[in-house]
């Protein structure tokens, strides 16, 4: 049983700590330890951060870009190996941890660039004897916490924004699936990162985030994880001002109106449902169908589904593998028997699947649904599609804002005028417009209220690790 380790400084430490497991979900199987590091790790990698942001500030956005290019070279030959760990440690589906691979080093090759675009600006002077200027200076020492759904590019989207702009970071990666993000930063030493500049401690999240949060050597924290989580780190971010960006929870509509190509609708809904087994922070998580295509849709789309392969995400023709532990297996059913408690009805699946000792749950299309039923309120974060008939336009709109949600939203209409009319007035900070699988690093990802705070990907996700100084120059 490989015991994995922590990185501080440029050392690999915490082998004397005790560890915690890392279970494969799809068998119930140990597959390696890491340490449970706390306040005297944090601490450390904090310390080696703020020293090593003094050299690594100052050096030119080129050599920044050098080796963050290193890295993108050495994730997409290491594609393999970091697809394999990924998939034993959560359970993606191995072709969409290839996948996730890719889209993880999209970030790395897409700022690596982009740290050689933070440009100052000159203001037109209200007077002659001052000049104006806006000086871009990296925020600081960042702390970056991420989920176990996208353990690579969930990681990466912080790391290459926040090391491009000239910060240092310290990674507290889930304990969920931490492995990944241990091997990345394998791959960063041999990039060659200066030791310091990339730290990656494991453990006891609330002790290691209750250090983050009470030393002032870090200036930034970038959350991504649940918006419960999320509130925590504002309350604590307070006191001392720290900055910070949220990625949070999503419980997106998906809206399909009677002028919507049905085939496309189903492919849409496939792409976005059924992803990660359904546990996407933008998956659909609501499926609004008008009534003139309702039926039509909920056949075609039953069909597919039934069509999925559930099973071990090693295996290559599995399209579904394991929930990610039993609490989110737990989670599930309950939704599912809540709603059919309430008078929904099962298209489709709507029950676990015992294999091997893992965590699995059938691909499931529930009809019937309401507005009262808890999966129409909460996420899921399980491959359950429920499916609700709509007459008009503005009673989808209704139901798609009713929600403290507000990351992602889809809408299938062939009509351009009256999709554009439907998505201003849709709450949400992304939308797939006929379209399922809208992320991409060079765009701007992240959500209205209670799903975050500021964006990632695209020029405003370095934005969020840079300050602007303003310089008032006297030329008297
Ligand atoms: N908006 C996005 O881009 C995005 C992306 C992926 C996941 N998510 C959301 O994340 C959630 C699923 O991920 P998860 O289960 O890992 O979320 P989570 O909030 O349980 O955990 C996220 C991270 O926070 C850590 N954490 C837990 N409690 C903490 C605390 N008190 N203080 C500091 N850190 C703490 C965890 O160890 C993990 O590293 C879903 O809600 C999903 O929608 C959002
Ligand atoms: O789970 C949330 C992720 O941000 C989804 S994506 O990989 O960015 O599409």
């Amino acid at each position: 049983m490989k015991q994995y380790l922590m990185n501080i400084n440029g050392k690999w430490v915490g082998e004397e700590l005790e560890s915690l497991d890392v279970i494969n979900p799809a068998s119930n199987k140990k597959i390696g330890t890491v340490p449970i590091g706390g306040k005297e790790e944090t601490t450390k990698a904090i310390d080696a951060a703020y020293v090593a942001f003094e050299s690594w500030s100052k050096r030119t956005a080129y050599e920044r870009t050098a080796c963050l290019k290193r890295l993108h070279g050495l994730m997409l030959e290491h594609q393999e190996e970091l697809a394999q760990i990924m998939t034993l440690e959560m359970g993606k589906p191995i072709k969409e941890s290839r996948g996730e691979v890719n889209y993880a080093a999209t970030f790395i090759e897409w700022f690596a660039e982009e740290g050689k675009r933070v440009y100052g600006e000159t203001i037109p002077s209200h007077a002659d004897n001052k000049r104006l200027q806006v000086w871009k200076k990296p925020v600081g020492v960042v702390a970056a916490i991420t989920p176990w759904n996208f353990p690579a590019a969930m990681l990466t989207r912080k790391m290459g924004p926040a090391l491009a702009a000239g910060c240092t970071v310290i990674i507290k990666p889930s304990s969920e699936s931490p492995i990944t993000a241990i091997k990345l930063m394998e791959l960063c030493e041999e990039a060659g990162f200066p030791k310091g500049v990339i730290n990656l401690v494991t453990g006891s999240s609330s002790k290691i985030a209750k250090t983050i949060m009470e030393n002032p050597k870090v200036r930034k924290i970038t959350f991504t994880g649940s918006t419960e989580v999320g509130k925590i780190l504002i309350r604590q971010s307070a006191d001392q001002v720290k900055r910070l960006s949220l990625e949070l929870g999503g419980h997106a509509p998906f809206i399909i109106l009677d002028d919507a190509t049905i085939d496309k609708a189903v492919a849409g809904v496939m792409a976005s449902k059924f992803r990660n087994a359904g546990q996407t922070c933008i998956c659909a998580n609501r499926i609004y169908v008008q009534s003139g295509i309702y039926d039509a849709f909920l056949e075609k789309f039953a069909k597919a589904v039934k069509k999925l392969n559930v099973g071990d995400g090693t295996n290559e023709s599995v399209d579904i593998g394991p929930l990610i532990n039993r609490a989110g297996l737990d989670k599930v059913s309950n939704h599912v028997k809540d709603a059919v408690s309430k008078g929904a009805s099962v298209v489709t699946g709507g029950e676990p699947i015992t294999n091997e000792g893992g965590v699995f749950y059938a691909p499931t299309v529930i009809g019937d649904v309401k507005p009262s039923m808890i999966m129409m309120q909460e996420e899921t974060f399980g491959p359950v599609a429920p499916v609700q008939k709509i007459e008009t336009d503005e009673e989808a709109i209704k139901l798609a804002n009713d929600t403290p949600y507000g990351l992602a939203a889809y809408l299938f209409t062939e009509n351009v005028a009256r999709g554009t009319q439907v998505i201003e007035q849709l709450n949400y900070g992304i939308v797939g417009w006929n379209d399922g699988a809208p992320s991409a690093a060079q765009v701007p990802f992240g959500g209205m209220k209670e799903s975050g705070i500021g964006r990632e990907g695209g020029h405003e996700g370095i934005d969020a690790f840079l300050e602007s100084q303003y310089v008032s120059i006297g030329m008297n």
